[in-house]
């Protein structure tokens, strides 16, 4: 074990929350392919070496998941209930330590890593409570001697992908209605975030959700264990988090079994303020939709749109409050602003500075890596941006606020539309008639008016277009784990 892993497992007020191997069964297992690092992104050092499973091992996984699924949905939604809100509850006791394993391995500040456990947790609470509540129905029969009833009933074994951005809510927000009706699970988590991932297979066993019902597969190969999950027969649902390129390939793969899928993809979107916005509430809303997690988030702002009346305002205001930004390591109190993940995402932001700039915009901060080196990059404003820049179409996923001027409405309709993507939206204005006009008018998913924040395991989130398909949260969250089934019944 290396001091960094010692260093990690020392910060834990409960040491044996650092597991390294997989959970599968209920079993603790190394991997037939050795292991893989996990790396600190703040610092650089390897702070696990966590069990690098084969294909073959998560086909076991998946047996064991099969085997495991008819008994767990035996049990009636009140139970189910009942070990979830354990489940949920250890979440919350252990919060402390599942975020400095979550900073560690991702690099948010310690602070938000703890309102992404709350996060993740609350889709534990929430879908544990609807367990009691997966209703059918009785329709009038079409003929005198005709009953009919639909039921609904859990899918089966379901397997789920998930990005590095958001390590635990990423895959309690797709476990939760999954166990809750019934279904087993396999989770294949980030190679870069696979602990928090692993984390919560322990609490699962605490919680005294049964062997085989909630696997974790963490291995370095991401395409040979998609394409168990896609070939796999016993595998009848998968639940994607990730980007549009790598949902196209997995929707091609689990086409040939017809299999359910829920994809929650890439975005790209617009923050729009207009001139009869409280700007300061715009900026507000800003910083916390763009800056969260560093920029890398799918509904973060990636273009900012500001009316023409108030746009020199609005950049001297989001400047100011950019500026005091405290970029650094997320394990230190005070730090609102992690590292990157790694480089990729650091030359991402640079070419979509460099494209900026080439075509004409200014740096109006920041601009460049950050002294602090690594992957630690300064919070950045560029303006001038307009629609045939990189940024108006490619996901940054990084601290850059582009932002573009517009006269009216129409226009920056128009504007915030001409995307592949269909994510989340927000706008900032306080004319009612306005309001309305323009929440119907965009293509997303999502609409933020006035609040730069939409993420809550009560709202129905997901995308339109090529940013995903179907909702995760909310009562219509757990459908995607269901299926009807129509009885017709001859008396
Ligand atoms: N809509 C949403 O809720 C979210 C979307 N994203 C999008 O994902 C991107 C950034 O996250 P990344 O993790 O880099 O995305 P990514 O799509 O590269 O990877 C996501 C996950 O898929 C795995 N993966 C990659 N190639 C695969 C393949 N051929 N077969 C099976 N699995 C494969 C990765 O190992 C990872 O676990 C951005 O585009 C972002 O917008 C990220 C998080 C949330
Ligand atoms: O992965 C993401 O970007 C998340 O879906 C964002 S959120 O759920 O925290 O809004």
């Amino acid at each position: 074990m290396t001091d960094a892993m010692t260093d990690l497992k020392s910060l834990l007020k409960d040491p044996t929350l650092f597991e390294t191997r997989a959970y599968i069964g209920g079993a603790w297992v190394d991997g037939d392919d050795g292991t893989f690092d996990v790396t600190n992104p703040a610092r650089g050092d390897v702070i696990a070496q966590v069990a690098n499973l084969s294909r073959a091992q998560v086909a076991g996984a998946i047996a064991q998941a099969e085997a495991a699924q008819k008994e767990w949905a035996s049990w009636t939604g009140k139970e189910r209930a009942a070990v979830m809100r354990k489940w949920f509850d250890l979440m919350m006791d252990n919060a402390d330590d599942l975020a400095t394993i979550l900073t560690a391995e991702q690099g948010k500040p310690h602070a938000e890593a703890k309102g992404e456990i709350a996060y993740g947790a609350s889709f534990i609470e929430f879908m544990g409570e609807q367990a009691k509540r997966v209703y059918g129905e009785t329709i009038p029969g079409h003929q005198r001697d005709k009953r009919i009833t639909v039921i609904k009933q859990p899918i089966g074994v379901a397997a789920s992908i998930t990005p590095w951005n958001f390590p635990n809510a990423m895959i309690t927000r797709k476990a939760a209605p999954a166990l809750a009706v019934g279904c087993a699970f396999v989770a294949r988590p980030a190679k870069e975030t696979p602990l928090s991932a692993i984390v919560m297979g322990i609490l699962a066993e605490r919680a005294g959700i049964p062997a085989g019902v909630f696997n974790v597969v963490p291995s370095a190969s991401s395409s040979e264990i998609g394409k168990e999950f896609c070939e796999n027969p016993a595998v009848r649902k998968l639940t994607f988090t990730g980007s549009t390129e790598v949902g196209r390939i997995l929707l091609k793969q689990a086409a040939d079994q017809v299999m359910k899928c829920s994809m929650e993809l890439g975005g790209n979107a617009p923050f729009i303020v207009f001139d009869d916005a409280d700007l300061d509430a715009a900026v507000e809303g800003a910083m916390m939709c763009k800056f969260r997690n560093n920029g890398q988030t799918c509904v973060c702002a990636n273009r900012i749109y500001v009316q023409a009346g108030v746009y020199d305002e609005f950049s001297k205001k989001l400047k100011v409050a950019v500026e005091n930004l405290n970029v650094g390591d997320g394990l230190e109190p005070g730090v609102t602003t992690g590292p990157l993940i790694n480089q990729d995402a650091v030359a991402k932001v640079r070419e979509h500075i460099e494209d900026v700039t080439k075509h004409g915009g200014k740096i109006l901060t920041g601009g460049d890596t950050h002294e602090k080196g690594g992957t630690f990059f300064q919070p950045t404003i560029v303006t001038g941006v307009t629609q045939d820049m990189k940024v108006a179409t490619e996901e940054t996923f990084g601290p850059l606020a582009p932002l573009f001027k517009f006269s009216d409405e129409d226009e920056v309709i128009a504007m915030a539309n001409d995307t592949i993507f269909g994510l989340a939206s927000y706008f900032y204005a306080k004319d009612l008639s306005r309001v309305y006009k323009v929440a119907e008018a965009l293509e997303y998913g999502i609409v933020g008016v006035n609040t730069g924040i939409i993420s809550t395991e009560v709202g129905p989130f997901g995308g339109v277009k090529q940013s995903g398909l179907g909702r995760e949260g909310s009562h219509h969250g757990i459908e995607d784990y269901l299926e009807m089934k129509y009885i017709c019944m001859s008396v």
